[in-house]
């Protein structure tokens, strides 16, 4: 069993209200065996990292991606999310090949992984390559095949995604977890969903769902239903005994809000998609109130751009200020603990990672503070929310395994990936 010590960094455990300390974190194998201000090994260590001038922290959870999407960065922006979505997305993503896919998560991960994520949730196609991909990366995610009923496809999307599931669910010793995914309520009509939530109810499988993205998707679904997207969830029995990852949660009124209150699982804010896209500002505060778990994550590239938490962490915050007027909201702390320990909740994972802890898993990041805007160091946690971005990160660990040290990659070539992906990506745009 490998044995590494970090030595001299200032820790972030993420546990609530717990204060930064300096001190040593050593890793068994897979695990954090111990953390404290000065640690002896009672055996030799294979390798010692020094964190002088570092934070140690746990990795963030990336809750709500498309990381294949990596693939469609900076081709389609300024645009309505309709149009992006019918006009430029759906045409790329239906000239993508399996290898495609494989190609573009690893961007994806490769992206993430520097930027200091260590876990993502993941709702795509030719789910077997991004699994591949993530076993590949190191990463850890919780992967599902979204979902579409659109148009009858006799059955084979469905397939999909059982097969995913009982193929890859505890693959890559354990760091791979899977969903049901049905796309979206404008995208899944009343039958084929609760079928879908009836079976995740009996197999106890989670669900992932985009939800209340956009003021058109309300109107849509008024038209169809007389019900809000959050309605009509919960109408089919959406919340009832199933742990739930809703992706936005942009347009809920308040009886929505009440609606959720006792929900398992809870939501991915997105909110720069949200913002590039103008979808609107998601009622965080009013969520939280109602104990609904928040946590954070980008969306795809293909929206968001970048899959770099920092941005978020950061949107986060300053949006719920602003929208409220009031900046006491959302907290640096609070908003780094739903970039990690929420999120955790949301993937079913908290058990194992979200915070710095012996015995969890060690999922965790080194970020560099020998750098102008990371001096002085008065509160770390303020210093990390509001000024870090993913470029400080100088080392990510997941499952005990060293995946970036020094900003270089361990298990990626970026020379063969940087390669594939500027190919793939330039076929999928042609003539678009
Ligand atoms: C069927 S796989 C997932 C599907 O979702 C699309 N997608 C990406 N971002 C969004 C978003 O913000 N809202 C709705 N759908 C989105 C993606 O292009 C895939 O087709
Ligand atoms: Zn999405």
């Amino acid at each position: 069993m490998k044995r590494t010590l970090i030595k001299g960094c200032s820790i972030l455990t993420m546990r609530e209200g717990e204060l930064p300390f300096v001190g040593d974190l050593l890793i068994e194998g897979e695990r954090i065996a111990e953390i404290g201000p000065a640690i002896e090994p009672k055996q030799p260590v294979d390798e010692v990292i020094t964190g002088v001038g570092m934070v140690a922290m746990p990795g963030l959870i990336n809750a709500h991606n498309h990381a294949s999407m990596s693939l469609l960065r900076a081709f389609s922006d300024d645009l309505k999310l309709m149009d992006w979505l019918d006009k430029k997305m759906l045409p790329a993503e239906g000239r993508m090949t399996p290898e495609d896919v494989y190609w573009g998560t690893m961007l994806g991960a490769a992206e993430m992984i520097a930027s200091g994520t260590t876990s993502f949730a993941d709702m795509y196609v030719h789910m077997n390559q991004v699994a591949q991909a993530v076993q590949d990366s190191g990463m850890r995610a919780s992967l599902t095949r979204g979902v579409v009923f659109l148009e009858d496809d006799g059955g084979k999307r469905m397939t999909e995604a059982l097969h995913l599931i009982d193929t890859w669910s505890g693959a890559a010793n354990g760091r791979i977890s899977t969903m049901l995914g049905p796309h979206a309520p404008y995208t899944c009509p009343p039958q084929p969903l609760s079928e879908i939530i009836d079976l995740a109810r009996s197999r106890q499988i989670p669900i992932h769902i985009h939800l209340a993205e956009t003021v058109e998707e309300v109107e849509k679904i008024r038209n169809r239903y007389n019900q809000t997207p959050t309605q009509y969830l919960y109408e089919l029995g959406m919340f009832t005994d199933n742990h739930v990852l809703l992706a936005h949660a942009v347009h809920l009124s308040t009886e929505d809000v009440r609606l959720l209150r006792r929900m398992r699982g809870g939501v991915s804010h997105n909110p720069v998609s949200n913002l590039k896209l103008g979808c609107g500002i998601a009622p965080v505060r009013d969520m939280l109130e109602q104990g609904i778990t928040v946590g954070l994550g980008t969306d795809g590239a293909g929206s968001a751009t970048t899959l770099d938490m920092f941005a978020e962490i950061k949107a986060a915050t300053w949006l719920q200020k602003l929208q409220h007027g009031d900046p006491t909201l959302l907290p640096a702390e609070q908003v780094l603990r739903m970039a990690t320990i929420e999120s955790a909740k949301l993937l079913q994972i908290d058990h194992e990672v979200g915070t710095l802890e012996a015995g969890k898993k060690a999922d965790l990041i080194l970020i560099n503070l020998n750098k102008p805007h990371m001096q002085p160091v008065h509160d770390l946690h303020a210093l990390i929310a509001y000024s870090a971005t993913g470029a400080d990160v100088d080392t990510t660990i997941v499952n005990g395994e060293i995946l970036m040290k020094n900003r270089q990659f361990t298990h990626i070539s970026w020379e063969e990936l940087r390669r594939e992906a500027t190919m793939r990506a330039a076929r999928l745009v042609e003539g678009l």
